[in-house]
Parts: structure tokens; C-alpha cells; sequence
């Protein structure tokens, strides 16, 4: 149980039908011992992580006040930007030494579910960077299609439709994020983490990472084991909503940053959420008698609210939705 598993994809994108199947007992078996792999042989090019890791350190390098013109504590629906230590993963420890940016799906203002103001719905906030827009667009919607392929691939070892992922994800609340861990100084912090232990609190999350290292995962036996940078390919982890749907069949494992001393870290997290509306229920296959459900059904926004609350002090505060 020391280094995670590495699983091909590129079967799910050729024309042989039958070789799902082996890819799907590969991720079966991961997100049951780690609820964490690593996958190569996915569609996204190397240059256009370069184009979009080019992005992160443009944005990243400009003035705070520049980037707090699109500060996420300013928004209802969690878009923009959050400065250091706006986010506390591990209570027992100091906020994060990370600053992000997030974006979702894009819905306009006269979108009725934006009308209607329901949480999490609305327009990105971009900030004001040429080529920006289009291409952080064209990448979320590209990330989203290979959460999508994952959950298709996954459905056939819950033994659920193949589609049961594809109809709950019409109109996703995944995220898109960049992260910039600043480096770390043992002085001054050395109790503070790039991102304290936790568990992510979505479906599925997709994770490129730099070279910089840094990357923590806890395994079944309690300790803590590196999960380096691998050049082509991204990080899997399952998260809390996956672990509600399967009943703990599937693991949603804690992680956490250690910044490197003296060096930059960037990564992009791509967070795959379904509607936000979406009953979070056991799912049929993973209920026998011997395993009765264990969570009370929910729905993603529900959930998701009640995450974001435990992470982000600015959130509990009585203004704030
Ligand atoms: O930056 C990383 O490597 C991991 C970040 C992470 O776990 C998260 O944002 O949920
Ligand atoms: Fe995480």
C-alpha cells in the first residue's frame, strides 16, 4: 500500500467495446483500496495543461488588489478569486497557504435558476486577461467530458445504466480551479499546510499538479504516502458525495499539501459535482442486506453548502448565503 495505482484510459477512447470493461475493474479496485489513481492516456494535450498552467501564473502574478476585483467572498454563487488563507481544510491547523481561483458553468444572468437565485448558479467571473475567457471555457468543458467518460466507465462495475451519471450531470456545479501554493517558509509557518488534510466533497475530482511535489494521500494503514507529480497524467480521487452514492463501497480518501520550501506550486483541481438538485441517495447495487444504506439521502447543493460552511469562515457569518 505505498505508491497508488497508475490505470490506462486510452481503451475508453478507442473503437474495441469490450476493453471497457478491463478499465472499469482497474477503477473498480482503486477507489476500493485508495479511492485515489492516477490516469494516463487521456485526451488532454500536454500543451494545452501548458496553455492553462500559463494562465495560473499570469493570474497569479498580478497585484492583489488587481485580483480581488473578482473576490469569491464577495460573490453568492463561490466564483473568482480567494486569497491566502481564505480557506481552513484542517481545523486542528492554521489556514491554508494557498490563493485560488475558482469557475463553474457559466449561466447568464436572465437564466432562471439564476433568476431565481438558487446557490451556486451564475456567471463566471473572469478576470481581465487576453486569450483568458475562451480558453478556461473550452477546458472546463473539456475536463467536465472526462469526469463524464470516468463516471460512464465506473457505472458498469455498480452494475447501475450506463447513462445513470450522464442524465444527473446536465448542468453540472463542478468546478474548475487553479491553485498557487506560495513557497513555504519552516520559520514562520511551520504548522501551516498548503492545503490542510481533508476529503474532497464531491463526486469525482481530476487533479493536475506541477512538478513541484507536495501531494499527500493517507492510506488505509493511517499513513501519510507521496503521490508525486507523473508527467502526462492527472491525479483521481473519489470525494464525499461518491462515498454517500456507494455506500463506502467507494473510499474518499483524505489528502493534504505540504508546500515545497522555496518554490512556487501550482495545480488544477477539476471537481465534478452533478446538478445541483441531484438526490444523493444510496444506489441500488451497493445496498444489500448486509450493507444497509448509511447516509440520509441529500441533494448536491444541500451538500455542498453544508461542505463550503465547515471551509470557509466568511460563509458562516450570518450575511452570507
Ligand atoms: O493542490 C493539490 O495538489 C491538491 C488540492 C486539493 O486537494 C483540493 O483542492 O481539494
Ligand atoms: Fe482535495
Amino acid at each position: 500500500m505505498n505508491s497508488l495505482p497508475i490505470i490506462d484510459i486510452s481503451p475508453l477512447y478507442g473503437d474495441e467495446p469490450d476493453a471497457w470493461q478491463g478499465v472499469a475493474e482497474q477503477i473498480d479496485r482503486a477507489c476500493r483500496q485508495w479511492g485515489f489513481f492516477y490516469i494516463k492516456g487521456h485526451p488532454i494535450s500536454p500543451a494545452r495543461i501548458a496553455e492553462v498552467l500559463g494562465n495560473a501564473q499570469r493570474f497569479f502574478a498580478l497585484p492583489v488588489e488587481e485580483k480581488l476585483k473578482i473576490d469569491i467572498t464577495q460573490t453568492r454563487h463561490h466564483r473568482g478569486y480567494g486569497a491566502v488563507a481564505t480557506e481552513q481544510l484542517d481545523p486542528t491547523k492554521p489556514s491554508d497557504l494557498k490563493e485560488t481561483f475558482d469557475m463553474g458553468l457559466h449561466l447568464p444572468a436572465d437564466h432562471p435558476e439564476v433568476l431565481a437565485e438558487k446557490p451556486l448558479r451564475g456567471p463566471n467571473r473572469h478576470p481581465d486577461l487576453s486569450g483568458w475567457q475562451a480558453l478556461m471555457e473550452q477546458h472546463y468543458r473539456d475536463m467536465q467530458a472526462l469526469a463524464q467518460t470516468l463516471l460512464r466507465a465506473m457505472t458498469l462495475a455498480l452494475g447501475i445504466e450506463r447513462d445513470f451519471f450522464d442524465t444527473r450531470f446536465n448542468e453540472p456545479v463542478s468546478v474548475l480551479r487553479l491553485i498557487h501554493y506560495p513557497p513555504r517558509d519552516t520559520a514562520s509557518c511551520a504548522e501551516q499546510q498548503g492545503a490542510g488534510a481533508h476529503t474532497d466533497y464531491g463526486c469525482i475530482t481530476l487533479l493536475y499538479q506541477d512538478a513541484a511535489g507536495g501531494l499527500q494521500v493517507r492510506n488505509v494503514n493511517g499513513q501519510w504516502i507521496d503521490a508525486p507529480p507523473i508527467d502526462g497524467t492527472f491525479v483521481v480521487n473519489l470525494g464525499d458525495m461518491m462515498a454517500r452514492w456507494s455506500n463506502d463501497r467507494y473510499l474518499s480518501t483524505p489528502h493534504r499539501v505540504i508546500s515545497p520550501l522555496g518554490v512556487d506550486r501550482y495545480s488544477m483541481p477539476f471537481f465534478a459535482e452533478p446538478h445541483p438538485d441531484t438526490l444523493i441517495q444510496c444506489l441500488p447495487g451497493c445496498q444489500e442486506d448486509a450493507h444497509p444504506p448509511k447516509y440520509p439521502t441529500t441533494t448536491c447543493a444541500e451538500f455542498l453548502l453544508s461542505r463550503f460552511a465547515d471551509t470557509y469562515a466568511y460563509r458562516r457569518e450570518p450575511q452570507a448565503v
